[in-house]
Formats: C-alpha cells, sequence, structure tokens
C-alpha cells in the first residue's frame, strides 16, 4: 500500500503567478500517494546551488588568504589583507581573484548538496521538527555524512596548496590528479587521511551552523534580505567558532606524510605535539582570515538557499511528510496558524474535516499575512491515528 500524504497549506491570498488567489486564509487540500516528497530534492538542489553562489561570493577572500600565506615573511610583497586585494585586482583585475575556482566550485557543491539535502530531510522527518535540538541533531547528522566526500576533497585541496612545503616529488595538476596519485601510492586509507578529524570537526561545525541560523531567523516575523544575509553570515562565523582548535589539528594531519614519513601518531598526538611546540595560540592560527571569508560566504550560501525553499514553497504551496507506517501526519508550512487550530478543534478528525469541508474554517483562521511566521525549515505537524485514516479517506472521497 501506498502511503498517504496529505499536504495542505493556507493560502494568503498570494497566487505565485501573480494571480489573484482564493481568499485569504482559504486552505488548500491535496491527498495523493507518492512516496517521494518533492521537497526531498528540492533541498539537494538549493544546497548545490546555494553552495556555488558561496564560493562565487567566498573565492576572492581564499585567493587573497592563500597569497597571504604563502607570502614571504623576510621580503613580503603584501602589506595586508586590503593590499594584497588591491595588488591582484590592478595586476590581473577579477581574473586573478577568480583564478582555481573551479575545483572547489564543483567541490563545495557536491558537500553542500549532500549538507543541505541531510540536514532538511533528517529534520524534517524527526519526532519535533520544530524544536532547535531537532536542527541540532539534523545538522550533526549532515556533518558526518559530507565529511566522508569533504575529507579526501580538503586533503587534496591541502597537498596542492601546501605543494611547495611537502616535496612528493611529483607536480599535480589539479585536486584529481593529486587524489589519484594519493590512492595509487598511499591507497584507500592514504585517500581518507583526517577524515576522523573531519568527522570530529564537522559535528559540532555543522549543528552549530544550522542552529545559530535557525534562532536568528526566529527573533523575527518576516526576516528581510539585509536580515537573512546577516544571519547566513553570522551562522558561518559562529559554526567555525565552534570547531575552529579541530580544524587546525584536522589540516596538520592531512599535510602529514604516511607510514615512517608520518609526525603524528593521531588526531590526539598532532593536537598535543602541536600546543606543546606553539601553545595555545597553535589552535587559533588562520582563524581571522577565515571568518573574514565564512561571512559573505556563508550569507550568499543561505540566501540562496532559503530563496530556493521558499520558491519552490510558493510554487507548490505545500510542505510534506511521507509516512508510510507511522500514523498519518498533515504538515503546514505556518506554525501559528496551526497552533490556532490545534486549539480550537477538539480533535484532529475534526481539524481534518473542517479543512476539507471547504471554507468551513477559512474565515475564522484567517490570518494577515505579517501574521504568518515563515519559517523555511520548518514543519508543523499533526498525528491522525491510524483508525481514524481509513474512515477519513472514505468520509472525504479521497483516495
Ligand atoms: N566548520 C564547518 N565545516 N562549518 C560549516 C561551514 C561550511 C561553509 N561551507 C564554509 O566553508 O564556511
Amino acid at each position: 500500500m501506498h502511503p498517504i500524504l496529505i499536504i495542505f497549506r493556507f493560502n494568503n491570498g498570494e497566487d505565485p503567478n501573480g494571480r489573484r488567489g482564493s481568499e485569504i486564509g482559504d486552505i488548500q487540500l491535496k491527498v495523493t500517494s507518492e512516496t517521494l516528497s518533492p521537497k526531498m530534492v528540492v533541498d539537494f538542489v538549493a544546497g548545490l546551488l546555494g553552495g556555488a553562489a558561496g564560493v562565487l561570493v567566498g573565492h576572492p577572500f581564499d585567493t587573497v588568504k592563500v597569497h597571504l600565506q604563502t607570502d614571504n615573511p623576510h621580503n613580503p610583497k603584501y602589506k595586508g589583507t586590503l593590499h594584497c586585494f588591491r595588488t591582484i585586482m590592478q595586476k590581473e583585475s577579477f581574473r586573478g581573484l577568480y583564478r582555481g575556482i573551479s575545483s572547489p566550485m564543483g567541490g563545495i557543491g557536491l558537500v553542500n548538496a549532500i549538507v543541505f539535502g541531510v540536514y532538511g530531510n533528517v529534520q524534517r522527518f524527526s519526532n519535533d521538527p520544530n524544536s532547535l535540538k531537532s536542527h541540532f541533531f539534523a545538522g550533526s547528522i549532515a556533518g558526518v555524512a559530507q565529511s566522508f566526500v569533504c575529507a579526501p576533497m580538503e586533503l587534496a585541496k591541502t597537498r596542492l596548496q601546501l605543494s611547495s612545503q611537502i616535496d612528493s616529488g611529483i607536480k599535480f595538476t589539479g585536486p584529481i590528479h593529486c587524489l589519484k596519485y594519493i590512492l595509487k601510492t598511499e591507497g584507500i586509507r592514504g585517500a581518507f587521511k583526517g577524515l576522523l578529524a573531519t568527522i570530529l570537526r564537522d559535528i559540532p561545525g555543522f549543528s552549530a551552523y544550522f542552529v545559530s541560523f535557525e534562532f536568528m531567523m526566529r527573533q523575527v516575523e518576516t526576516p528581510n534580505v539585509l536580515y537573512t544575509l546577516t544571519a547566513g553570515g553570522l551562522a558561518g562565523m559562529s559554526s567555525w567558532l565552534a570547531c575552529y582548535p579541530i580544524d587546525v589539528v584536522k589540516t596538520h594531519m592531512q599535510a602529514d606524510g604516511l607510514g615512517k614519513n608520518a609526525k603524528y601518531n593521531g588526531f590526539v598526538d598532532c593536537a598535543i605535539k602541536g600546543f606543546k611546540n606553539e601553545g595555545p595560540q597553535y589552535f587559533f592560527r588562520g582563524l581571522n582570515s577565515t571568518l573574514i571569508r565564512a561571512f559573505p560566504m556563508n550569507a550568499a550560501c543561505f540566501f540562496v538557499v532559503s530563496w530556493i525553499l521558499d520558491f519552490c514553497n510558493a510554487k507548490t504551496g505545500m510542505d510534506s511528510v511521507v509516512h508510510s507506517d507511522q500514523p498519518l501526519t498533515l504538515v503546514n508550512l505556518d506554525n501559528k496558524t496551526q497552533a490556532d487550530l490545534e486549539t480550537t478543534a477538539a480533535t484532529v478528525e475534526e481539524v481534518v474535516r473542517k479543512i476539507i469541508t471547504d471554507n468551513a474554517i477559512s474565515h475564522q483562521y484567517a490570518s494577515t499575512p505579517q501574521d504568518v511566521v515563515h519559517n523555511h525549515y520548518t514543519s508543523s505537524t499533526i498525528n491522525i491515528p491510524k483508525e481514524s485514516k481509513t474512515r477519513l479517506s472514505s468520509d472525504c472521497n479521497l483516495k
């Protein structure tokens, strides 16, 4: 048997195609027997495009960072971040700033598709999707999931960035070439060097990322463009603050040789040696440039993701959850109105019947647009007991 999927939305009188839709407060109900919710795919696509937007905005900062990191300390070419930026612009214009963008574009696009795809789906299907706890948990799972792609990708990036310091006796043409070489010489274990450190970094990294974004977005009723950009930027910064010391250790692990060439015995050993050698500063070197880059990059990323999710929600006008053997679930985009529903109707069945017998509750529950909290990652659920499900469908002529 196909799971029954009930989708409903509150129509605020705005038709996505510009036509005037139904009356304010009308509720549209749709019942289908699909297994795949369109949202599932939308999350991945939104993450992919959001990641690409982030790289487009963030890459010049990365270029400046790498130029500064590799500058000669005894005879520096650049006086600082701004000077470096200006010098590259003068000499090579945008081409200089955007050189080498193709690999992060592909890589971060893929990583973000996994991050936002896994995050959105875990969050929506969790028991209490609206709680910050669910966002935290979904962020951690997403962090673990992306690590398997992120770790080898960052390994290749690190080895390429440090190719002047690490002498592997070969000049790499790009990340794929570098990874192939690692696979050939160091095997599959070599390609996943730093995986554990990546997981340890990205569990706190991505839970902080999503919880802080969600928290900030909840502080205002209708976040405007500037607000969304700021929240995304700050979420990116807080995510790096939450995990930066682990990131430093990860970088050293991935820059380390293998076998008898290895300086470190593992994650903890690496952290201890770094601390003994340099003191607490060891864990914070490079934090500035990371934070500077994180703001614009994640502002762009979250903005594009939110925009795409909003756009798709407006188009389909629905949010949805599929439960095959659990009680049927109703999902709605709008917390507030749903809260009204829950308190005024005695039973869930009654709620559904009210929704179905058209207009029965439309005016009673009419909410003005300002009243609506559009929470991109929120889905509110009403659980309908299994027994009432069958009755419901026959009563209402639903298939
Ligand atoms: N530590 C993390 N991985 N935090 C998540 C932020 C990811 C984001 N793509 C960035 O590079 O800024």
